[in-house]
C-alpha cells in the first residue's frame, strides 16, 4: 500500500486512490457529531452560494458552516460541534459549506473514492482502509482556511499512516503539540461565541465514532455516507 500525505488544495487536487480528506478543526469532526445527532444526510459544498439556492429550493434543508470562523447570514449552524442542537438536525438534510473541508472535497476530482478525515473517528478509517485494501492512500491535510498546514490535520495523516504501518502512536504527546500549536485558538476569549474551547475537546475526542463518512453522488449532487464500521 502507497501511503501519501498531502497538504491544503493543491494536495486534494494532486489526490489519487482511496483519498482521505483531513480537516480535524473543524469541518469533518462537526460533520461526525452532526450524523451522531441524527441528520439523515450532509451536502458538502464549496461555494456558499450553492448552500444559499439549495435552501431556497428545498427550505427544509439546515444551512451548517462557516467563513472566517463565523456562522454565515442566513446559517442555521455555524462549524461547531458544541453548539449544534440535536433537535433541530435528527432526521435533517444538511447542508455544509467551509473554507477548508469542504473545499478539498470539492477539488479532489482525481480521487478513486473519498472518505472524510478526523480524530473522532480515526480508528474507522484505518480499519476501513485495511478492509478496501486499496493500492494507493491519499491522505490530504486542508490546514487553516487552505492557507498554511495545521498540526491537528498534519498529526491525523501522521496518526492513520502510522496505524497503517504498524508504528505506534502517543496521541497524548499529539494532543500537547496541537494545544500549544494550531489549536491555542480555541482558548483565545474572543472567540468564544463561535470556536469555544469545548470544541478543542470535543474534536480531539479520539475513536468517539465508530462509523466513516463516505462522499456519493445522486443526481450529481455530493453527499457523505455514513458507514458504519
Ligand atoms: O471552522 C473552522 O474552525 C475552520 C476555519 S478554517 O477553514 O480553518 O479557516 O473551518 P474548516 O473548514 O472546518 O477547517
Amino acid at each position: 500500500m502507497n501511503i501519501n500525505i498531502l497538504q491544503l488544495l493543491d494536495g486534494a487536487k494532486k489526490a489519487r486512490g482511496l483519498t482521505v480528506i483531513i480537516d480535524v478543526f473543524r469541518a469533518f469532526s462537526t460533520a461526525c457529531y452532526a450524523f451522531d445527532f441524527g441528520a439523515s444526510k450532509i451536502i458538502p459544498v464549496g461555494d456558499i452560494n450553492i448552500s444559499y439556492l439549495l435552501k431556497e429550493q428545498n427550505p427544509d434543508f439546515i444551512l451548517l458552516g462557516e467563513r472566517n470562523e463565523q456562522k454565515p447570514p442566513g446559517f442555521d449552524f455555524g462549524n461547531s460541534p458544541s453548539l449544534l442542537v440535536k433537535e433541530k438536525i435528527e432526521g435533517k438534510t444538511l447542508v455544509h459549506t467551509t473554507s477548508s473541508g469542504t473545499q478539498g472535497i470539492v477539488n479532489a476530482k482525481k480521487a478513486d473514492e473519498i472518505i472524510t478525515g478526523s480524530f473522532v473517528n480515526a480508528g474507522a478509517i484505518v480499519q476501513y482502509i485495511r478492509q478496501q485494501k486499496p493500492r494507493d492512500v491519499s491522505l490530504v491535510c486542508m490546514g487553516y482556511a487552505c492557507e498554511y498546514p495545521t498540526d491537528e490535520d498534519t498529526l491525523c495523516a501522521e496518526f492513520i499512516k502510522n496505524e497503517l504501518s504498524g508504528i505506534s502512536n502517543n496521541y497524548k504527546k499529539m494532543i500537547e503539540i496541537i494545544k500549544k500549536g494550531s489549536g491555542a485558538r480555541f482558548f483565545d476569549p474572543e472567540k468564544q461565541d463561535w470556536s469555544p474551547k469545548s470544541d478543542f475537546d470535543l474534536c480531539l475526542n479520539l475513536n468517539r465514532f465508530n462509523f466513516v463518512l463516505k462522499v456519493e453522488k445522486e443526481n450529481n449532487v455530493n453527499y457523505l455516507r455514513k458507514i458504519e464500521i
